[in-house]
């Protein structure tokens, strides 16, 4: 499989803490991978020198060989690494089809059209995109009824508006009950299979990594401690010291 990401001994510090020491390794096209540790371990760290949030402290990123390392959040997204982004305020009062629109707008570079007739722009192509994470029946609402779970799709269809090559989530599922939970990682495993895009995510509930992630890593105390297939990993050594000491993530990962 072609590498799509890479990242070398990727390092952050915050006034001398090490929050990211020395992390190495690479996402590939079409593959789902989850990225997981303990609180602190330095996950959002990581994923925010990967979209150009922070600046790495030493280490680089390359996306489809070309270093994007301390590029601008904005180049970095055009150059095709999306996240996912909670829909907040006024967007919550606008239907579910008109902030499809609006993200296509925005993709195609079109924000100067914006005014009555906007709402005329990319309608066709906005359904589809609710096609793809079922949500076309719900398209004149406002987001505002919208159930959670429901939201959670829509963020969806508007990251992938984008057309990323790799889509950052931060904890996709944060937020609900189990079942959806399962319900809205399958879709993005669905999405991964069909449309061949990259996905990596970070993820407290260990049911939802171990049933859908294809690979983990696992960083701890801002050192990737192992990086390989569900039983890889989940019959590491260095992974069981880490949980098996107790506390939410290693009964999880038992039941998985
Ligand atoms: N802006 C900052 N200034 C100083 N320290 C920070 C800053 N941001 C994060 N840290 C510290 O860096 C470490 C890694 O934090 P980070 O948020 O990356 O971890 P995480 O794995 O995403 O945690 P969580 O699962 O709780 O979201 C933590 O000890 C945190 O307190």
């Amino acid at each position: 499989m072609t590498e799509i990401l890479r990242a070398e001994r990727l390092r952050k510090s915050y006034d001398g803490f090490l929050a990211v020491d020395g992390v190495s390794f690479s996402v590939r096209a079409g593959e789902l991978k989850a990225l997981i540790g303990p609180n602190g371990a330095g996950k959002s760290t990581c994923f925010n020198m990967l979209t150009g949030q922070l600046k790495p402290t030493a280490g680089e990123v390359y996306l489809r060989g070309t270093r994007i390392t301390g590029k601008p959040p904005r180049e970095i997204w055009r150059m095709g690494v999306g996240r996912t982004f909670q829909i907040t305020g006024t967007y919550r009062s606008m239907s579910v089809i008109e902030n499809v629109q609006m993200a296509l707008i925005s993709h195609h570079r079109r924000l100067f059209s914006f005014g009555l007739r906007a709402w005329k722009l990319y309608r066709e192509e906005a359904l589809e995109f609710l096609r793809t994470v079922s949500l076309e029946d719900q398209a004149d609402r406002p987001c505002s009824v919208l159930a959670y779970g429901d939201l959670k799709r829509l963020e969806l269809a508007i990251a992938l508006c984008h057309r990323p090559r790799l889509l950052l989530m931060d904890e996709p599922t944060a937020g609900m009950a189990p079942s959806a939970r399962i319900e809205l990682m399958q879709l993005v495993a669905d999405i991964v299979r069909d449309q061949g895009l990259s996905v990596l995510f970070t993820e407290h509930d260990m049911d939802v990594v171990f049933a859908h992630a294809h690979h983990i890593m696992v960083l701890n105390r801002g050192k990737l401690i192992a990086d390989g297939t569900a039983e890889e990993v989940r019959s590491d050594p260095k992974v069981q010291e880490v949980y098996l000491g107790g506390g939410t993530l290693f009964k999880e990962a038992g039941r998985a």
